[in-house]
This record gives C-alpha cells, structure tokens and sequence, in this order.
C-alpha cells in the first residue's frame, strides 16, 4: 500500500480491493471489510500456520503476534495486543472469534484447555450480547482476553469485561431486543423444566421483547455445552438460570397507588410478586417491602420512605439490572478462576491480549451508556494515534531519517475536557446541574457545543463525529446501586448463588469478587469511576505491549453481502484516522520485515550462506546489530537442518509402523492361545490384562512395582467414582472393556469393520481412551474428565455428562480431525464373573450383547440433530432451590390469564380475585 496516491481514487481503489479480497493492509494495519457471508477464507488455511508476509489475512495477524510474542521476528520477546476496532456491526467480535481460533491453532498442544477458551465466547456472547438495530449480536459489553503462554503453549487466560449494558435488561428501544440468554433459556429448557423453574410462555414477560425464534434452543444447548467445557457445575448451572427466571417475574410486577398514600402491586400482578420471590428464594413480604418503600437509618432510628409509582417501578428495575450485572460479573470471574494458568507463580508468563471493545455510537437519543462507550473509543483512538504517528515519527526522528512532520487530528484535549467532568456527577443534584457545570466550563472550546433549551443536552465533538447526549438519568445511572436493605435480603437468599453474588464487593476496575466480604466504598460503585478506572490499568497494559490494528469496516446498513455503500465506508475509513494512516505510511516506510522475516524467505541453504556474506561486508552503525544478524542466519541453517532429520525420522517411523502392522497380523494366528493366556491372568488381576506378564517379559521389578501401584490407584478410581456411572440397570455396555492395553485394543480392533470402537480405562491414568479402527487404522483418543464431571474428548468441543452420551453423540456426529462415526461395538473378551471383581459389592452387572453393525455411513458430515437425541443423564441432574409457593404462584398466574383469555364476564374474574383475596369488599 506504500506508494499509493492518498486521493479519493485511492479510497476507492482501498474499497474495491477490501471488496474483492475482504482483507487489506495499510502499512501493517489489517482493514477487514465485513462481508456479511460465509467466506471459505477462514476454513482452508486454519490449521496451517500462516506466516505474516502473506496476503492479508486475519489469521497472519494471528501469527505475527504469536511469533512476536516469543521473539521469534524483529524484536526480542515481549508481551503483544491486538485491538480490534470499528463501528457496531463492523465485525469485531466475529475478527476476535477468527483471531482466538488461530492462535489457539499455532499453540496446539492438544489439551482440553484451548478448547476450554474457545468456548468462552459462545458462553459470554449469550449473555452480553443482543440484537439491535445496528447488530443482531451486539456485544453489549467490551472484553480484552489476554491470553497466558508459557514458552509455546497456552497456560490460561482471563477476560476483563467493561460496562456492561445493564439496562437493556428492564428496557429494549424499538427493533432491539433483551440480552440473548433470556431468549435461549425460554426456548430451550424442556417443559418439565419451566414447571420447576416456573416460567410461563416467553410472550408473557414484560422484559422480553419480541416473539421467539427456534434457533434459540439449539443456541440454549450451545450455551449448556459453553458452560459444561468451561468447567461450570450443574447446580451453577441450574441456580444462575433460577435467578434469570427471577428477574423475568420480577419485571412482570405493577403497581398502584393504597388509600394511604403509599404503593401496593397491581392484582393482576400478585402472582408475579409470588414468583419472584420463590425464584430468587426471598421472602414475599420483604421483596414488596424493598420494591415500595426505602429503609434508612438517621441518628440510629430507622426511617421509613414510602415510594411513589415512579420509585417503585425504578426499585424493580435497578433490583433487575444489579441482579443481572452481578451474574454476568460472576460469570465472567468464574471463567477467569477456572482458566486461571496453573503454574507456579514465580514462572514468568507471556502474553497475547485481544481488545474488542464497543465500537463508536450515535443514535437518535444518546444516553449515560453511549457516552461511556464514544470516550472509551477516544481513548483507544488516542492509543492509536500515539503509536501510528508518535511513535513512528519518533523513531524516523531517531533514526536520523529526513521527515516532514505529519499532523493528525490529535484527541487528547477531548479525554482531557469531558472524562474529567464526569466526577462532577457524584456531588450534584439534579441531571440539569451537571449540564451547566459542563456548559459553564466548555463553552466555546473547540471540541463542545451547548445546546438551548430546557432539556439537559449537550454536545461532543468527537474524533469520529458530533455526538448530542440526553443527560437525563446521567445521576441515577452512574450511581447504580441498590440500598443496604435489599443487599440484605438477597445474602440471605437459599439460593447459595444470589447470596454470594450480593456479598461479593466491586473491585476499582469492576471486576465482582465474591469472596471478599469487605464493604464497598459508595464512591467504588459510581460506574464512572469503575469505567475511567478501569480503561486507564487496560491503557497501561496496552502502552505496555506491542500492538496490531485491526480496523474492522462495515460496507452498508442494511447488513446484506456484496452491497458496498461507499459512502458509509468513506465515512468510517475517515474517522477511523486511516487517511492520516495511509499518508504516514505512504511517505514513511510501509513495508518493515524483520531481518529473520526477510531471510527466512530464502530458505535454501545456499541463498543463506550468500546472505551470511552480505551481512559480513556490509557497513553496520553497532556491532551488536551485525552479530544478532549472524547469530539469525545461524539459526536459520540450524532450523533448515532440523527439517531435513525430522523428515528422515518421520519415514523411518513410518516404517516401523508397517512392520509393527506384519506383526499383528502373525499374532493374530495364535490369538486363540493368547486369549486362554488372559483369562488365567485376568483371574489374578482383574482388568489388568497386560500381555507383558504373559508373554515373560517382565519390566524391571522397580517399574514393575509402579505400574502395579497405578493400576490398583486406577481400579480404585474406577470404583469408587464410576462404575455407578458406567454399569447402568446392572448391565455393562458391550463397548466398555475394562483396563485392557492399547495394544490389545488394536488386536481386538484388527478384523473388525471401520467405525468398531471400545472403551477401556486407562492404565496409568484416571481416564478413559475410546478406540475405534479408523479408515486405514486404529485411533485413539484421550476422554478428559473433567471437575464438574463431564466427559469430553481431548480435542472435541462437546462435553457429555456420561460415557453413553458420548458414545450415543458420536454415532452420529464425526470426531474430529478425520470426522469418521462410532458404528458397532467391538465385544468384551472378559467374563461377568471379572467385571464383578472391580464393580462395587452392590453390583453384579450383566454384559450387554454387542449390537449389530448399524448401515451407517462413515464420513458423515456434522450434522445437527434434535436435541431430544441426547439425553443429559438423568442421575447427575440438579434442582433448582425455590420456595415452594412458586408452584402457588404459577398456577395463580395461570388461572388469571385463563379466565381473562376466556372473555370472561368481568364478575367471574371478580369472583377469582375475591377468591384468592385479591379484592376486599367494603361492607
Ligand atoms: N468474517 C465474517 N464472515 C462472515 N460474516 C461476518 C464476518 N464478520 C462479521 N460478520 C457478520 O456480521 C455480523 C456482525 O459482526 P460482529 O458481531 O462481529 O460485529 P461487531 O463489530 O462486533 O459489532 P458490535 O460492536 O455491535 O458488537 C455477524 O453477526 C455476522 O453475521
């Protein structure tokens, strides 16, 4: 892009080529152009590390990070982020998404854990985003995922989450809707489950806008799976979806005015305020009391302050809204403990952080939320500029280069003028004050504009656009608490979850941490402190590591592919400073591969020995630089030769396989002798049927010793914690094969049909391996159990909550990478009589017949079958802990909408109310 003439051509020639490759870069700045379509682009290279200097790909930032964290490029190793940015629907969660998969790509290692991150994002998307005007998955909250390494591979990772759009959960704008779990939960759960949890037709709730779509449910078991890989617990699981259905009844409730100048609920409302209280396990007396009146204490007496209609429906709202955000919080901080990266603490980690934070907003009314998230984007601006102008310029500068000032459109003075106002909000009274300090203080400078009138407005001119704010509510919003009266009611919750959620404290940045019992500082919780706060430590660890842009572009508004609106393109290239970029970079040196980078493209080892003379005739300002360069050819020569011994050894292994192979196939001719030679051996050691032993070969008695202790640590294993599990009515299933040897699995495998499997217990592990002939061979894979008590297989995306739900899974979904189905099962060569011998006293388990060979096809592709299929193992299920009156109110709420849906003579609902003492009639 160097040398391009900066002219409107040129913004054309930027859009037409975003257009046809949907990727380009300005200098090394990735411009990603949304194409609002599938796109093989992402499918065929991942998996295959790309190297930064090809075309410009998403997945080669990807690299050029990873590589420079290790210091495998120019510089020495350092920690990097990639900041992600561009307007709502540009695709930056969707780049964040690409970005994560390939990185967890070039680490892989094959452990449970990158597949534990990827699943983060499903899990959070359910709960932070929502559809809008702009978006149908608006991320309503901005993340920065810093990933954790050690050397290569990935140790862990933590999400930072900032300013969540609470709101959004009591109120939703024409054509937007309620955060996505509501929808997914409502559509998803079975109909026993909604009675349990007591949730009625997703039309009925206040706080949910919108009719539902079907694919909700599959999204609700993507979410059930995010939460089950990541490590959550089922009864987690089950309370957090308690506390949902809480809020949902919650935003049902009315109300009106008493005799006696106070509030009351609505009667149509009072099953509503029954249901509450049963989901969220207070009592009903006390969440009214919280909902119509405030408790404070004044010189040690407690006063009492009736609520208005207004205060009692903005008490429901904000119990809403805080209840919701402390979920999300927790959420968020559970991730982070699970995936925290364990290692000892002195051991040194690197780090990848990946930003894909709100992009900049103007709507018709712009409120206390948008104005977080125009200056957060200030901020990232400024970080932008500093290092596409500052700090090049700085280094032409130092490097002695002859340069002509470039200036830019510099946005300190707008984070300096308006971020430091917004503390003024804590100290005033009214929303109008606020705006006349502001209108007082700004006016006539450059970057404000007072606005006339009686409504608090004002004006911002921002580097992307001027921006008019309403600052009705500013106060109430950026106070966002809730009185020490309902806190207590909510820590004296039965439900476990909600009381650790209201005892937790808020951290400076936000975070929730719920094992601190410390009090909060009234200032702490003021959400303008938390947001300036917490942008200022991501700023510091920004400044801190090296950056990449990706500026993410959006081609038109109506969210349809191959539309280009050249306008709206000009309009975000402009504003996202990639003019002043193109300009810096065109008259400045574009193109900057590292020396490794440039030398690695001559490869052969010849071209290196001529760049070795090169470098050693040429002129070098420092020794220092001329001894790294030979010390990277050195190391090129040495990586070349590595190539060429591993090659060697991978044929040679081949080899040996295909010999090993010949050897199966002649023990299989005395397979008769061998299996009398099991069973005799088995009698002594159940399940340990290790041909060593029978074939005299005794390992050295030391390992001997070992082996045996293991094996009896896994048996032990097996019975006390899964033989309940895997024998199920009495009977083993005809696949599980107890602790038989890898090599035995393959024995048994050889004459076998593709798709054969069994599962046996690993013999030096508490595990289990699944192993299947595969095409051309046999497979094995590690099944991972994990803490809540899942099963996943190593590498797969899917955890199941039994090894008969796994085994049920894959018949009809493929296993990654060679996606071949589970057919029939390969039967057991041990007796009932031996798997008794390891089952619990209580069991005598019959072994199930093998099933026939199912007519399946083996390279089905995944496919997306019914839920139904699946069942979740009934026996590890979690109930929720309500009270019990919730059945009561449900069948209230029921009642009262039957006799109304029934037209009704109104004397018949009178009649109803009176009943269940609704009405009171004066006499
Ligand atoms: N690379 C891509 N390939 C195919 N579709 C894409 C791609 N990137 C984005 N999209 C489409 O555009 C939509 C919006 O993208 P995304 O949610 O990533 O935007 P965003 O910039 O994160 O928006 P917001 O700031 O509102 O969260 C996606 O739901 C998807 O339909």
């Amino acid at each position: 892009m160097g040398n391009v003439l900066v002219t409107g051509g040129f913004f054309m020639l930027l859009c037409l080529l975003c257009f046809l490759f949907q990727q380009t870069y300005i200098g090394d700045i990735l411009v990603a152009l949304n194409p609002f379509k599938y796109l093989p682009l992402y499918e065929k290279e991942v998996g295959r590390p790309l190297k930064s200097a090809l075309p410009p790909h998403i997945f080669a930032v990807a690299d050029r990070a990873y590589q420079s964290m290790l210091g495998r490029l120019a510089a020495g190793p350092k920690n990097q982020c990639i900041v992600i940015s561009g307007e709502s629907g540009a695709g930056k969660t969707e780049s964040t998404k690409l970005l994560l998969r390939q990185i967890m790509e070039l680490c892989k290692a094959n452990s449970q854990l990158e597949q534990q991150i990827l699943q983060v994002n499903p899990l959070l998307e359910a709960f932070g985003n929502a559809q809008t005007v702009m978006n149908d998955n608006s991320s309503r909250f901005g993340k920065y995922i810093q990933l954790r390494f050690f050397h290569t591979s990935v140790k862990g990772a933590k999400i930072n989450e900032y300013l969540l759009e609470k709101s959004r959960v009591v109120h939703q704008d024409e054509g937007e809707r309620n955060f996505h779990i509501f929808y997914c939960m409502l559509a998803g759960i079975s109909k026993e489950d909604k009675e349990i949890y007591g949730l009625l037709d997703p039309l009925q709730y206040r706080y949910n806008s919108d009719d539902m779509l079907t694919h909700w449910s599959t999204k609700y078991r993507e979410v059930c799976n995010a939460m089950d890989m990541v490590g959550f617990e089922e009864q987690e699981k089950v309370d957090m979806l308690t506390i949902l259905a809480g809020i949902l009844s919650l935003g049902n409730i009315a109300f009106e005015p008493t005799d006696s100048d106070g509030m009351k609920v609505t009667e149509m409302s009072v099953g509503w305020l029954k249901a509450a209280a049963g989901q969220f396990g207070v009592k009903e007396e006390e969440l009214l009391k919280s909902l119509t009146c405030t408790m404070s204490v004044t010189r040690g007496e407690a006063i009492q302050r009736l609520h208005n209609q207004q205060q009692a429906e903005d008490a429901r709202d904000s119990i809403a809204k805080v209840a919701y955000g402390r979920i999300f919080g927790w959420i968020v901080s559970k991730v982070n403990e699970l995936l925290a990266p364990k290692v000892d603490p002195d051991v040194e980690l690197s780090e990848i952080g990946i930003l894909d934070i709100f992009g900049f907003e103007n709507f018709a009314v712009n409120r206390f939320e948008q104005l977080c998230i125009n200056l957060a984007n200030e901020q990232l601006q400024f970080f932008f500029n500093h290092h596409i102008f500052l700090m090049e310029q700085k280094e032409y500068k130092e490097e002695g280069i002859e340069w002509e000032v470039i200036s830019f459109k510099d946005n300190k003075p707008i984070l300096v003028r308006i971020e430091f106002p917004l503390q003024y909000l804590l100290y005033l009274a009214t929303n109008r004050d606020f705006v006349d300090k502001l209108n007082n203080k700004f006016k006539g400078t450059p970057h404000y504009e007072v606005v006339q009138g009686f409504n608090p407005l004002f004006t911002v001119i921002h580097y992307a656009g001027k921006v008019q704010y309403n600052a009705g509510g500013f106060l109430e919003k950026n106070r966002d608490t809730i009185p020490a009266s309902i806190r207590g009611m909510f820590i004296n919750s039965v439900t476990p979850l909600l009381s650790v959620l209201f005892a937790a404290t808020i951290s400076r940045t936000g975070t929730l941490m719920p094992r601190k019992a410390k009090v909060c500082l009234s200032l702490l919780i003021c959400l303008s402190f938390i947001m300036q706060h917490s942008l200022g430590v991501l700023m510091e660890k920004m400044f801190a590591a090296s950056p990449h842009f990706i500026r993410c572009v959006k081609p038109n508004s109506s969210k349809l592919p191959d539309l280009l609106d050249d306008k709206l393109v000009m309009a975000q290239l402009r504003y996202n400073g990639l003019l002043e970029t193109v300009r810096i970079r065109r008259d400045g040196f574009s193109w900057r591969p590292s020396f490794a980078e440039f030398a690695e493209r001559c490869m052969s080892i010849f071209i290196l020995n001529v760049l070795k003379l090169v470098v050693l005739s040429a002129d070098y300002r420092s020794v220092r630089c001329r001894r790294r360069y030979l010390a990277l050819l050195k190391e090129l020569q040495r990586k070349k030769e590595e190539q060429q011994e591993l090659e060697e050894r991978k044929r040679k292994e081949e080899e040996e396989e295909l010999q090993r192979l010949l050897l199966i196939e002649q023990e299989k001719k005395s397979k008769n002798v061998v299996a009398m030679c099991i069973g005799l051996w088995q009698m002594a050691m159940p399940f340990d049927n290790d041909l060593y032993h029978l074939l005299g070969q005794p390992p050295h008695e030391e390992q001997a010793k070992e082996k045996h202790k293991q094996r009896r640590n896994t048996i032990r294993w097996f019975k006390e914690t899964q033989a309940r599990k895997v024998v199920q009515n009495g009977t083993v299933p005809c696949w599980f094969h107890g602790m038989i040897s890898r090599r035995q699995a393959e024995d048994l495998l050889i004459d076998k049909p593709t798709g054969c499997f069994l599962i046996r217990v690993g013999q030096s592990r508490e595990g289990y391996t699944l192993t299947y002939r595969g095409e051309n061979r046999c497979r094995h894979y590690m099944i991972e159990m994990q803490n809540n008590g899942k099963y996943v297989i190593l590498g797969e995306d899917r955890a199941h909550s039994s090894l008969p739900d796994l085994v049920e899974y894959h018949r009809h979904v493929g296993i990654q990478p060679f996606m071949e189905l589970l057919t029939e099962t390969c039967g057991q060569v041990s007796s009932p009589f031996l798997f008794s011998l390891f089952m619990p006293l209580d069991q005598s388990p019959v072994l199930q017949p093998s099933r026939p060979p199912a007519l399946r096809k083996i390279r089905d592709k995944k496919s997306h079958l019914p839920t139904e299929q699946f069942n979740m193992g009934d026996e590890n299920k979690a109930f929720p802990r309500l009270y019990p009156s919730i059945r009561l109110a449900m069948r209230e709420i029921k009642e009262i909408q039957q006799v109304r849906s029934d037209s009704s003579p109104p004397d018949m609902v009178f009649m109803l109310l009176l009943k269940r003492n609704y009405v009171r009639i004066n006499v």
